[in-house]
C-alpha cells in the first residue's frame, strides 16, 4: 500500500481515534487525581470548626508549600508547626495534603486518646513507601501491626538488647573520644556529620562482630547526582541515602506520578534506588562473613522471615537507631551553646559527680551515675521538646469509615500523629519558646512556678518519640546514648556554633533540615 492509500485509508483514522480517546482518558485521570480528589478533600474539611486545614487550597504541592516557603526564608522545613502553634493548637485535627495525598494530622491530646484507642483494630500502620521510609520497603517499620510485624518488632528489640543498654556505654565512650579527638584537630567542623560517625559506630558495633570491621569501613561506589562514582564508606552511603529520601518527600514527582519514584524509573529515583542497592548489598555481605553471634547474625537466622525482610530489618535499625539521635545531639549542643547560664550549671552538675576530663570515663561513666544526674536528663528532655527530629510520626491508615472528634474520616485516608506542635502549646508550657531545662525538674524553682500558674504539661504533652504501640521502641536506648554523649562532650569540648545560626530562632536539625552547622571546637 502506498502512502497515499493509508492516509485516506479508515486504519489512520481508526489509529488516530483511539490515540486521542487514550490521551484525553489520561488527561482526565490526571487531572481527577492531580487537582479535583485533593481539592474536593481539602473542601470537605473547611467545614468543620475543630479541624484547621491551609487557608487556600494549593494545587499539587499541597501543604509541601509550607516546607518550601520555610527553607527559602532560610527557616528549617518544619518550623511552621512551632510558629503556627497557637493557631493549631486551638483544633483537635489538621488536615493537610502531602502533595497531592491527603493526610489527617492529629493535634488535640482529645484526638490522640481516641486515635490509640482505635489502633489497631481500625487505624493501623499504612503499607507506607515514602520519604524515608521508601530506603527499607520490606522492614517492619513500614508495615501494618499484624501478629508477625509483632513477633518481628520484640525479636529485634531483645537482639539488639536495648533494655540492657549499659554494657554498650564502653563501645560509646570509645567512639566519642575517636570523634572527639577528630574535631578537634579541624578549624571548623560539620557537627551533624561528627555526630554521626558516633552514631553509626554505636550502631555497627551493636549489629556486626569486630571480624567484619574491615569491610564496615571500606569504601564503596556511590553514584553521585552528575553521574560520577564516588568511593565512600558504609556510614556516608547511610547519611545521604537519608537525606535523598527524604527529600524525594518534596519532590513533585513522587507526589503527581508515584510509580515513577516506586519503581525508580527516573532520576533522582533512579540513581537512589541504586545506591541503596550497593548499600545492602555491602551489608549483605558484611552479615554473611561475620561469624560473631551479634544481632544482625540473630536478625538473619529468624526461620520465619524472608532474606528480603532480614536485610532491610537490619538497615531499618542501623537508620532509626543512628540518624535519629545524631541529629538530636547537634539540637541538644545547639541549645546549650546558645544558652551559656544552662551550659555552665550543666558543668557543674557533672563535675559534682566526678565528670572531669582529668578523670577515666570509663570509670565513672556508669549506668547509675548517668541516670542519676537530673540536670542532664532536664537538658536532653528539653532538647527534645524545643527541636524535634521527626516532626510527624510514620504514616497510619483508617482500615474503615471512622470519626474522630466527630469528624469523619474515610477508609484509606492517611493519619499522622503532629509530633511537634504541642512542644509549643501555651496552654502546657510555660514559656514555650524558651529553652529551659528546669521545667522537667520537679525540685526546681521554675517547676513549682508553672504549678501554681496551672500551666503543666501532661502525659500526651511530650510526644518526641510518638506514643501507642507503634512508638519508638528505642526511647530509653536514646536516652542513654544522648546523656553519655553529652555528659562526655561538654566536659570534654568547647563547640561553639557560628552566630548567625545562633541568632536564627527559626533554626532546627531534624531529619531533613538544609543547615549545617559548621563549628569550631577546641579543648574545654
Ligand atoms: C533521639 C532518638 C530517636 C527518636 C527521636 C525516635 C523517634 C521515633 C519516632 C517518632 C518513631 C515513629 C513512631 C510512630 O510512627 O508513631 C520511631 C519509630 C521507630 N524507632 Fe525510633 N527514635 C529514636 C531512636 C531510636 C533508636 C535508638 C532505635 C533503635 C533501634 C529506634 C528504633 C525505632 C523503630 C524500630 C521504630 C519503628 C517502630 C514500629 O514501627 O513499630 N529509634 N522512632
Amino acid at each position: 500500500m502506498i502512502l497515499s492509500d493509508i492516509l485516506t485509508s479508515g486504519y489512520l483514522r481508526n489509529a488516530l481515534c483511539y490515540f486521542l480517546l487514550i490521551l484525553t482518558g489520561l488527561i482526565v485521570h490526571i487531572l481527577n487525581t492531580v487537582l479535583l480528589q485533593p481539592y474536593l478533600f481539602w473542601r470537605k474539611y473547611k467545614k468543620y470548626p475543630n479541624v484547621i486545614t491551609r487557608e487556600s487550597f494549593s494545587p499539587i504541592l499541597g501543604d509541601m508549600k509550607e516546607h518550601i516557603d520555610s527553607m527559602k526564608e532560610n527557616k528549617v522545613h518544619y518550623s511552621y508547626m512551632k510558629n503556627g502553634a497557637e493557631k493549631y493548637n486551638k483544633h483537635d485535627l489538621r488536615v493537610t495534603l502531602d502533595g497531592i495525598f491527603p493526610t489527617v494530622m492529629i493535634l488535640s491530646n482529645k484526638a490522640l486518646e481516641e486515635f490509640l484507642s482505635m489502633q489497631v483494630t481500625k487505624i493501623d500502620r499504612d503499607d507506607l513507601n515514602s520519604g524515608v521510609s521508601g530506603l527499607i520497603p520490606h522492614s517492619l517499620v513500614t508495615m501494618p501491626s499484624t501478629k508477625e510485624v509483632m513477633r518481628r518488632r520484640k525479636n529485634m528489640l531483645s537482639w539488639v538488647s536495648l533494655n540492657s543498654a549499659s554494657k554498650y556505654i564502653p563501645h560509646m565512650l570509645r567512639c566519642l573520644e575517636k570523634v572527639g579527638n577528630d574535631m578537634k584537630t579541624k578549624q571548623k567542623v560539620d557537627l551533624v556529620h561528627s555526630m554521626n560517625v558516633v552514631t553509626f559506630d554505636v550502631f555497627s558495633d551493636i549489629l556486626f562482630g569486630d571480624d567484619v570491621k574491615e569491610l564496615v569501613s571500606k569504601l564503596y561506589p556511590y553514584e553521585n547526582p552528575d553521574g560520577s562514582i564516588e568511593m565512600i564508606e558504609l556510614r556516608e552511603m547511610l547519611i545521604r541515602l537519608t537525606k535523598c529520601h527524604i527529600s524525594h518527600f518534596f519532590h513533585p514527582l513522587s507526589h503527581m506520578f508515584k510509580f515513577l519514584k516506586n519503581r525508580g524509573l527516573v532520576n533522582p529515583f533512579k540513581r537512589d534506588a541504586k545506591n541503596a542497592a550497593e548499600f545492602k548489598r555491602a551489608i549483605l555481605e558484611i552479615v554473611k562473613n561475620s561469624k560473631e553471634q551479634k544481632a544482625a547474625h540473630h536478625m538473619f537466622s529468624d526461620p520465619l522471615s524472608n532474606e528480603v525482610q532480614k536485610l532491610d530489618e537490619v538497615c531499618g535499625v542501623m537508620l532509626a537507631g543512628s540518624e535519629t539521635t545524631s541529629h538530636s545531639l547537634v539540637s541538644c549542643l545547639y541549645f546549650l551553646n546558645k544558652n551559656p547560664e544552662t551550659l555552665k550549671k550543666l558543668r557543674e552538675e557533672l563535675n559534682a559527680n566526678g565528670f572531669t576530663k582529668e578523670k577515666s570515663f570509663y570509670e565513672i561513666c556508669t549506668m547509675e551515675k548517668i541516670q542519676s544526674m537530673t540536670y542532664l536528663t532536664c537538658c536532653v528532655k528539653e532538647a527534645f521538646r524545643c527541636d524535634i527530629v521527626a516532626p510527624r510520626s510514620f504514616s497510619y491508615a483508617a482500615l474503615e469509615d471512622i470519626e474522630i472528634c466527630d469528624v469523619p474520616i474515610s477508609r484509606g485516608t492517611k493519619i499522622r500523629i503532629d509530633l511537634s506542635t504541642c512542644h509549643f502549646d501555651k496552654n502546657k508550657w510555660l514559656d514555650e519558646y524558651e529553652f529551659i531545662p528546669e521545667r522537667h525538674d520537679f525540685e526546681s524553682e521554675y517547676y513549682k512556678r508553672t504549678k501554681q500558674t496551672g500551666i503543666k504539661p501532661d502525659v500526651y504533652s511530650r510526644r518526641t518519640f510518638s506514643h501507642g504501640m507503634r512508638s519508638c521502641p528505642g526511647q530509653s536506648f536514646a536516652m542513654l546514648e544522648m546523656k553519655v554523649a553529652i555528659a562526655y562532650l561538654v566536659t570534654h569540648l568547647d563547640i561553639q556554633f557560628d552566630e548567625e545560626q545562633l541568632n536564627n530562632k527559626d533554626i532546627g536539625f531534624g531529619l531533613g533540615s538544609h543547615f549545617i552547622p559548621l563549628v569550631t571546637v577546641k579543648e574545654h
